[in-house]
C-alpha cells in the first residue's frame, strides 16, 4: 500500500497555499510535515482526507481496499477532538466506532489510552488532554491504514506523548502509514520530512505596525 501525492496544488480563500507538491508514503512509513504557522500543514492533511478539493494534482492510496473510498481508509485526527459532551466517554467511542466502522475492542482501547477509569464520565467533563486521549482511542477502536495526525501532541502530557509514539510505532509495524503535521518532536524514528516553510513565510515582528 502506498499514499501517492502528485502535482498537488491547493487554494484557500482564492489564494494558492500549496503548489506542485509531490511525495509518496509506503506501508510502514511515516512523513512529518513541518512549517511555520500558515504554511499549509493542515491544508495538506485535509486535502489528503478529501475535505478540501485540490486545484491541481492527485491523491491516491495505491494498493488500498478497492471496495472502499480513500476517505474510508483514513483516520483524520484534527485540531478538534470531536467529543460529544452529552455522551459518556465509552459511548463517545462506541459512537465513533459505529460511524467509522470497525471492530476494535472499546474497553481495550480505553485502557490503552488511560481513560478506562473514567469511561462513564460525560465527554463535557474531560480535560483537554483527556479529550485528546479519547481521540487517540478512536484510532484503535476503528482501525484504518492511513493516519493523518494534525499536531497530535497538542495538550498531551509526557506520558501520553510516549503512548502516542508507541501507538504510531505499532501502527507502522503492522504496515500502517502516517502523515503527521507538527511543530514538535513526535517520536517518529526514520520518518521522512516535508518542510513547507518555503511556501509561505509569516510576517516578521518588524512588519507589524
Ligand atoms: N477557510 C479558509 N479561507 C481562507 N484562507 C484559509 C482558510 N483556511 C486556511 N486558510 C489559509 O491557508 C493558509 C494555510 O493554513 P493552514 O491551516 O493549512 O496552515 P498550518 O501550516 O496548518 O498552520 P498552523 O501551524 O498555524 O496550524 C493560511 O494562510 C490560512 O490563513
Amino acid at each position: 500500500m502506498k499514499l501517492v501525492v502528485e502535482g498537488l496544488g491547493v487554494d484557500r480563500g482564492g489564494r494558492p497555499v500549496l503548489r506542485d507538491l509531490g511525495f509518496a508514503v509506503a506501508a510502514g512509513e511515516a512523513l512529518a510535515v513541518l512549517g511555520p504557522n500558515g504554511a499549509g500543514k493542515s491544508t495538506l492533511l485535509r486535502t489528503i482526507a478529501g475535505l478540501i478539493a485540490p486545484a491541481a494534482g492527485r491523491v491516491a492510496l495505491e494498493g488500498g481496499d478497492p471496495d472502499l473510498a480513500l476517505r474510508e481508509q483514513i483516520h483524520m485526527l484534527g485540531h478538534l477532538d470531536a467529543v460529544k459532551g452529552g455522551l459518556a466517554v465509552r459511548r463517545n467511542l462506541a459512537f465513533a466506532r459505529d460511524v467509522l466502522g470497525g471492530g476494535g475492542d472499546l474497553d481495550a482501547a480505553l485502557e490503552t489510552v488511560g481513560l478506562a477509569h473514567i469511561a462513564d464520565l460525560p465527554g463535557s467533563a474531560l480535560s483537554a488532554g483527556q479529550r485528546r486521549r479519547l481521540a487517540l482511542a478512536r484510532l484503535l477502536a476503528a482501525p484504518r491504514p492511513l493516519w493523518l495526525l494534525d499536531e497530535p501532541t497538542a495538550a498531551l502530557d509526557a506520558g501520553a506523548q510516549r503512548l502516542l509514539a508507541q501507538l504510531m510505532a505499532d501502527h507502522r509495524a503492522k504496515g500502517g502509514l502516517i502523515v503527521a503535521a507538527t511543530h514538535a518532536e513526535l517520536g517518529l524514528p526514520g520518518a521522512a520530512t516535508l518542510d513547507l516553510a518555503g511556501a509561505r513565510r509569516p510576517a516578521s515582528l518588524t512588519d507589524v505596525s
